[in-house]
């Protein structure tokens, strides 16, 4: 047996994939790349009528991969919860989720320049539904499992009751149905759920220090430059703010990502 085990032992490739010249970024799949998104995450990553993914985040990404040479995309809808756990052990080449870049989750995987920095809001059937002054206590208060939303609520609304799940539409339709207060997510997707059901914008809390970004599995440093080059080249050219103004019109734009010439306008 341990003569067999050498020979196992010594015959671990120790070059990665991305060594390869026909797999320059460590692909899965050579040619396409697999995503683990979420489906009901709209105007970010949702599907749409005819179960295509798209929102301002995907948009984005097919536009960075393409810059990149890769045409061939997938996305796959998880829950929000395992979906860093299967980047990082290479379930899929990305996450694409509105991903804010934290610390913490940087101890899973590696992640992009950030290229979205906005608001978590705190969304009630009514104003009197739940206190924000005395921090939602005693309120039922939803939270989709493993998201910032999550982490901020454990720690500044500690009287409120947590109730997780899996992801938002399950969330909507407790706080529809009156078995939750409030549901905590991010401020696109407050805004859409206000417009499609008669619900009230309690609290936008600024996560501007946790701009989303591209999710990779640790050390696939070819994947993640390429996807850097890509947010760069979109975001000088103007592209990065025609998306964003198309998926969140009215929104305010955060000047670091525009095109250089631009940024010193406003100021
Ligand atoms: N898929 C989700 O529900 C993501 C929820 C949550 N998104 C937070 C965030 O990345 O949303 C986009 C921007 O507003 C970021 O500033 C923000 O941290 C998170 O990262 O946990």
């Amino acid at each position: 047996a341990t003569a067999i085990t050498l020979v196992l032992a010594g015959c671990g490739s120790t070059d990665t994939e991305s060594d390869s010249a026909d797999n320059p970024y460590g692909l899965i799949t050579p040619g396409q790349i697999s995503v683990a998104s979420v489906g009901d995450l709209k105007p970010y990553t949702f599907t749409d009528a005819s179960g295509e993914f798209t929102g301002f985040d995907v948009e984005l990404f097919r536009d960075v991969t393409a810059r990149a040479g890769i045409d061939e995309v997938t996305f796959t809808g998880t829950d929000f919860s395992g979906l860093l756990a299967a980047v990082s052990n290479e379930q899929y080449d990305v996450g694409v989720a509105a991903i804010g870049i934290t610390d913490d989750r940087k101890q899973t995987v590696d992640f992009s320049s950030g290229y979205l920095a906005g608001f978590l809001t705190v969304l009630a059937k009514d104003e009197s539904a739940v206190s924000y002054e005395d921090a939602l206590a005693g309120s039922r208060l939803g939270v989709v499992q493993g998201t910032l939303q999550e982490t901020y609520a454990v720690e500044n609304f500690p009287e409120a009751a947590l109730v997780r799940f899996p992801d938002n539409n399950a969330a909507i339709s407790a706080l529809n149905t009156g078995s939750i207060d409030a549901h905590f997510l991010d401020y696109e997707s407050a805004k859409a759920y206000i417009e499609q059901y008669d619900l009230t914008d309690v609290k936008d809390i600024p996560s501007f220090d946790a701009p989303a970004g591209f999710a990779v599995a640790k050390g696939n440093d070819a994947l993640r430059e390429a996807l850097d080059e890509g947010l760069a080249a979109a975001m000088e050219d103007g592209t990065w703010k025609e998306l964003y103004q198309e998926w969140f019109p009215g929104s305010p734009l955060t000047p670091q990502y525009l095109p250089k010439a631009e940024q010193t306008e406003g100021a």
